[in-house]
């Protein structure tokens, strides 16, 4: 009751306020008759109020205080009658639906016209903030326009790795699978265009010319080179998104779980300079999890373990959530380099970084058999006497090089099983882990990891799309996203 009068008291002084005061108008919603109040007076959580006419009661609010990253207004010119209209639009934000009330112009012939200088004294922002408010603007709901254009866009999932980019896209299925390497010519004046992407690129690296350099913009599974990483991804959008649509896509990509927040906002901004109009990042080693179809929404051990080529991704998943993880900026590329090291420091040679991957992709083996040991014949160059030669290396060799990433890779593994709830690490026992990434095609990866840990090991369908498969997945089943997705968020 108190407080009910409290309330009528506070309409009754409204109506004798004068003139000088902030005044704001407002409306009750029974009879419409208008009435003036001191905007000061009303706390930013707003009050209940009633009419004096009706005796209705109702609530009033202040509109929403603008927050940093919003424009406070934008300002339109209708160019038939020279109205001006003012509108309040968050940032980025496309207003399409202004008509002018005088000569009822169509949207287009609107210019607009921001200028927030326009709005400087405190009364001329709360007469725009409150001048107009779009109702049902949320970022996390997406409206009827947005799920429209979810309908019409080619949706993509990217596996934007150190080594290979791959894209998804729904409906279609993996529609690129390349290098991810840019091959960039230097001009005349030191500006730099891309030359060539992807595998055409990968082709070009230790054979360029002076003018082109060949370059990796990943490293380790984070950005190395912004400019270049985004450039690139856009040529690899270009190259799959035909026909042109005039919608952007959303992007769903997937980005090592233990990255900074300076370098997850990178690989949001290169998706967003290539092109992107939402980009969602989830987690490698879900990706890879989803992707190998272990059951990651229920309450059991799904233990993955994913070696791609410049981070090797552990995980222990269960009801949608990483109960335990870890990753290492050891995988691939460093065993490459071990690999030329080796070679180095063994036979006084120097090869490329192709040539070192090449060595281990065809004679590399966690677990030689010492009864059938492989060779292979490489082109290096001799560093006494200066001259090209080909020299032979075998897989007991290549072993003892990448001994060390084998045995880091191993470790972790140990330390996220000691990381896990008891109860799921007892189940891992039975369950298992499952390789993925491109290194889970080392010979007999899977025998050594079941030598060194006790644990059974099976090795993804296709180590090489597991990630993308699952970001694929995720996009496709909206259950899966919101469950995934939305908890990152
Ligand atoms: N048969 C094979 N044997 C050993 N290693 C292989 C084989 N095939 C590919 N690889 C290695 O797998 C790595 C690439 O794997 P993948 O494409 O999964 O990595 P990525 O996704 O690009 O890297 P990351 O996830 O670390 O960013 C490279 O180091 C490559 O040399």
């Amino acid at each position: 009751m108190n407080a009910q009068k409290k309330i009528i008291k506070f309409a009754h002084q409204e109506l004798v306020l004068s003139k000088k005061v902030k005044q704001l108008r407002i409306l009750c919603p029974n009879c419409k008759a208008a009435y003036k109040i001191d905007a000061s007076k009303i706390p930013d959580a707003g009050a209940r109020t009633h009419c004096v006419k009706c005796k209705t009661n109702f609530s009033i609010k202040k509109k929403l205080k603008l927050q940093k990253n919003i424009e406070p207004v934008k300002q339109f010119k209708c160019r038939s009658c020279g109205r001006t209209i003012n509108r309040i639009a968050p940032s980025g934000e496309v207003i399409r639906s202004i008509i002018c009330k005088e000569c009822e112009k169509k949207p287009e012939v609107f210019k607009m016209l921001y200028n927030p200088e326009l709005y400087e004294t405190d009364t001329q922002k709360e007469k725009i903030q409150t001048s107009y408010v779009r109702p049902g603007i949320n970022k996390k709901s997406p409206g009827i326009f947005q799920s429209f254009l979810g309908i019409f866009s080619n949706d993509l999932a990217i596996d934007l790795g150190t080594a290979n980019t791959l894209v998804y896209i729904k409906r279609r299925g993996i529609v690129l699978n390349e290098a991810s390497v840019v091959a960039l010519r230097t001009d005349m004046n030191n500006g730099q265009s891309v030359l060539a992407v992807g595998a055409e690129a990968k082709q070009m690296m230790g054979k360029t010319p002076a003018n082109v350099s060949a370059v990796r913009p990943m490293r380790k599974g984070v950005i190395a080179d912004f400019e270049v990483a985004g450039a690139m991804l856009k040529q690899f959008i270009q190259k799959v998104r035909k026909p042109v649509s005039f919608i952007k896509p959303r992007m769903i990509i997937a980005i090592p779980s233990e990255i900074t927040p300076v370098e997850r906002r990178a690989v949001k901004d290169s998706a967003e300079q290539a092109g992107a109009r939402d980009v969602y990042l989830i987690d490698e080693p879900m990706a890879a999890a989803i992707g190998a179809s272990l059951p990651v929404t229920e309450a059991t051990c799904n233990m993955i373990v994913d070696i791609g080529g410049g981070t090797t991704e552990v995980a222990v998943i269960s009801l949608s959530g990483i109960v335990a993880g870890k990753s290492i900026r050891i995988a691939g590329d460093e065993m490459d380099t071990a690999i030329i090291k080796y070679i180095k420091k063994e036979y006084n040679f120097i090869i490329g970084e192709s040539t070192a991957e090449e060595i281990k992709k065809t004679i590399g083996n966690a677990c030689p058999d010492p009864e059938n040991i492989e060779t292979i014949e490489v082109k290096g160059w001799e560093i006494i006497t200066g001259k090209p030669r080909i020299f032979s290396i075998s897989s007991k060799e290549v072993k003892e090089a990448i001994s060390d990433q084998l045995h880091a890779i191993v470790e972790a593994i140990k330390i996220v099983l000691d990381n896990t709830p008891q109860e799921l690490a007892a189940s891992a026992v039975e369950t298992g882990l499952v390789l993925a990434g491109g290194v889970a095609l080392l010979k007999n990866l899977d025998k050594f990891i079941i030598q060194e840990t006790g644990l059974p090991v099976i090795v993804a369908d296709d180590p090489l799309t597991t990630i993308v498969n699952g970001c694929g997945k995720t996009m496709d089943d909206k259950r899966l996203f919101n469950k995934i997705i939305n908890k990152m968020l």
